[in-house]
């Protein structure tokens, strides 16, 4: 192996004791940092994720609440409920996880959930933000993936960073961020023609496409840092991510594994999110 490994697991472990010292000292302050979760239906994979999210915050001390409905749950009940978190002085961050089920316009949904609470950071007032430089909520996934840049200080400054996948939750505001730090950013998707002739250009590539081996050692540039978004089911039930990791890591020169990479640092930056949603609300 030639590349370097992105520990996401050891970094969202320092991450967490950050947390917790700052929370401990809002407690101190009269403020109870707390985040609201809602997961509607019965999706295997969410119900774990959101486990996750409650036990992460446990462990640093914010109040996280996890409120389950029915797959059958009505979308105007389950807007009702948001504007009910929203006007609750108590609560400071709201996530609704996801996917939701069909009937539910998640779009919607998000718009519902007040900016100042949108923990997830997928609000149009936060992805608008984030898009001028605005104080507001960053989306987890790609905020983890910049403190994972940060983490090896790597400057992003006049290099060429290449994030396949244009979703409005990874993509998008991963190129945001990206260009914020003064990277020059090419976002291939579907449409894209030859991607292995761009992501040979690229000095990071940001894979976030949920699809198997989908970035091989021939696509990358010798020492370019790889970042692995996806998390994908192995036919062995095994996880793993968009990255042919084993050729891959053969070429780059820092890489991030799956698991163990991305997932951790997004369930990281959501107890960033919620503690600082609690800081804003006491100041
Ligand atoms: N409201 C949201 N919904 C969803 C988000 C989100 O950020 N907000 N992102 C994904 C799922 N997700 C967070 O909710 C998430 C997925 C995976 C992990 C993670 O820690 N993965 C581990 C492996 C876990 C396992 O064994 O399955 C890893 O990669 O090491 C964290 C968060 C979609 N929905």
């Amino acid at each position: 192996m030639t590349a370097q490994l992105i520990d996401g697991n050891a970094l969202a472990k320092t991450i967490r004791a950050e947390v917790s010292g700052r929370t401990a000292a809002l407690k101190a302050r009269g403020v109870n940092p707390a985040l609201s979760i809602i997961l509607v239906g019965e999706d295997p994979a969410s119900q774990v994720y959101t486990k996750h999210k409650v036990n992460d915050s446990a462990q640093t001390g914010l109040d996280a609440t996890l409120e389950t409905y029915p797959a059958d749950m009505s979308e105007a009940d389950l807007l009702a409920r948001i504007r009910t978190l929203n006007d609750d002085p108590k609560v400071h961050g709201i996530l609704v996880q996801l996917p939701l089920p069909k009937h539910m316009d998640s779009q919607k949904v998000i718009e519902t959930i007040s900016p100042a609470k949108d923990v997830d950071g997928f609000h149009v007032a936060s992805a608008g933000a984030l898009m001028t430089g605005a104080p507001g909520f960053w989306p987890c996934t790609p905020h983890g993936c910049m403190k994972m840049l940060e983490s090896i200080g790597y400057d992003l400054r006049g290099k060429h960073a290449v994030v396949i996948g244009r979703s409005n939750i990874v993509g998008k505001p991963m190129a945001m961020m990206l260009l914020a730090k003064s990277a020059t950013v090419t976002i291939c998707h579907s449409a894209t023609k030859d991607l292995g002739a761009i992501t040979r250009q690229a000095d990071v590539i940001v894979a976030a496409v949920g699809k198997l081996d989908l970035l091989t050692a021939d696509m990358v540039k010798p020492g370019a840092v790889v970042i692995d978004v996806g998390m994908n089911r192995k036919a062995d039930g095994k996880l793993a991510g968009d990255v042919d990791f084993d050729g891959v890591k053969e070429v780059a020169g820092w890489i991030t594994p799956v698991p163990g990479g991305v997932g951790p640092m997004t369930r990281a930056m959501l107890l960033v999110n919620t503690l600082e949603a609690a800081e804003r609300a006491a100041t």
